[in-house]
């Protein structure tokens, strides 16, 4: 998307610096929800929470929001205490904008007073420059006097957005707004509404369980589990540094080789000597587990380590192989399309890793 509206800068918010949440705990009659969660949010900055559904990120978020209390840790925003267990800054007074999975635009609203819903303390020439400039950022230039029952779901997601955006909120929090929407929609949205943000240089957080969203939309994901942050970092680094089994097994597809430690930056495993490129940090003759993925392990008809191929599923540019080694062991493996083996057939296999992803036993 390419942008070509200018504005001139509205004195309403400063942006967001940063915002730190330390040790934070949120939870229902007393109950821990969420953790002990910490992480920090920098200017301009888009993070993402991760995880499994009933993990606790929409409850995090209700907190950021200021819907919830906390029931210990502090939340920051530009080194201003905003939540602590003492001190609980109201909603309204967060300048914290909100787009939900539910849309909910104001039907009897026409699109323009949608978007200008937040903007009643603004002079009116400022607030019709505003909506024109976010219409036009959002690619809705001409649906002013349109309702909301006359948009697709993708367009109404859209005006959600403006009208959030709207007030120039230090910070937007955006729990599953793209999860109503069918998945070629959503792919087309994601990079659009990325765009439109960064734009905007507006920090924001997403909450989804769906991590090709969180890829494509964050540039930090703090990936949650039964409450807890387990880790966060870009998505490079939670994909190919995973810091626990869970981040491990849940980001991506992961499997497990059983290895015994050889040396600084060697295991052996079912698939031979493996050598990464660092120092892993384990003892010799230590029993781990080794992560693998699908990407990691080759077909390779040179190698001498085999696995009979249990089942196989067409991605349209390769296969992925689900192949059962001598062990017993079962692994994922990519290859080619053109490399169209069948059930039952053994194919070899060599594993190529830069570094060493290891757990104990
Ligand atoms: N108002 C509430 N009172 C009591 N328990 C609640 C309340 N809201 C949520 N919970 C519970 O807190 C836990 C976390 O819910 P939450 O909605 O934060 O998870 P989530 O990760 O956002 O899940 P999802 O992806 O399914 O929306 C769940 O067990 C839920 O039942």
């Amino acid at each position: 998307m390419s942008f070509s509206t200018s504005q001139k800068q509205l004195p309403i918010q400063k942006q967001l610096k940063s915002m730190t949440l330390n040790a934070v705990s949120v939870g229902y009659e007393g109950q821990p929800i969420v953790k002990q969660a910490s992480f920090e949010l920098k200017e301009g900055q888009i993070g993402c929470l991760l995880g499994p559904s009933g993990c606790g990120k929409s409850t995090l978020l209700r907190a950021l929001a200021g819907f919830e209390t906390l029931m210990t840790g502090e939340i920051r925003v530009d080194g201003e205490l905003i939540a602590s267990e003492d001190r609980h800054v109201n909603p309204e007074d967060r300048h914290i904008g909100m787009v939900f999975q539910d849309i909910a635009l104001f039907p009897h609203l026409s699109i323009t007073e949608n978007i200008a819903f937040g903007l009643s303390a603004w002079p009116k020439s400022d607030a019709q420059e505003r909506v024109s400039y976010l219409l036009n950022l959002v690619g809705l230039s001409g649906f002013e006097s349109r309702y909301p029952h006359s948009l697709s779901g993708g367009q109404q997601q859209r005006v959600a957005l403006a009208r959030a955006m709207a007030p120039k909120p230090k910070l937007l929090l955006m729990d599953e707004p793209f999860s109503g929407l069918d998945a070629k929609l959503r792919e087309e949205l994601v990079p659009d509404i990325r765009d439109i943000l960064k734009h905007e240089k507006m920090a924001a957080i997403l909450v989804t369980h769906d991590q090709m969203e969180a890829f494509a939309m964050a540039d930090q994901v703090s990936v949650m589990s039964a409450g807890e942050i387990h880790q966060t970092g870009t998505p490079y680094n939670i994909y190919h540094d995973p810091e626990t089994r869970f981040v491990a097994e849940f980001i991506g597809h992961g499997d497990f080789l059983t290895a015994t430690v050889c040396g600084a930056n060697c295991v052996h495993s079912d698939l031979g000597t493996i050598r990464g490129d660092l120092d892993h940090g384990f003892e010799a003759n230590q029993e781990v587990d080794l992560l693998v993925r699908p990407d990691d392990i080759l077909h390779d008809d040179d190698s001498e380590f085999v696995g009979m191929i249990e089942s196989k599923f067409f991605r349209g540019s390769h296969f992925l192989y689900r192949v059962k080694l001598s062990s017993g062991k079962i692994v994922f493996c990519f290859a080619s399309s053109h490399h169209d083996h069948a059930v039952g057939q053994e194919i070899g296999l060599s594993v190529h890793l830069d570094h060493l992803v290891m757990f104990p036993r």
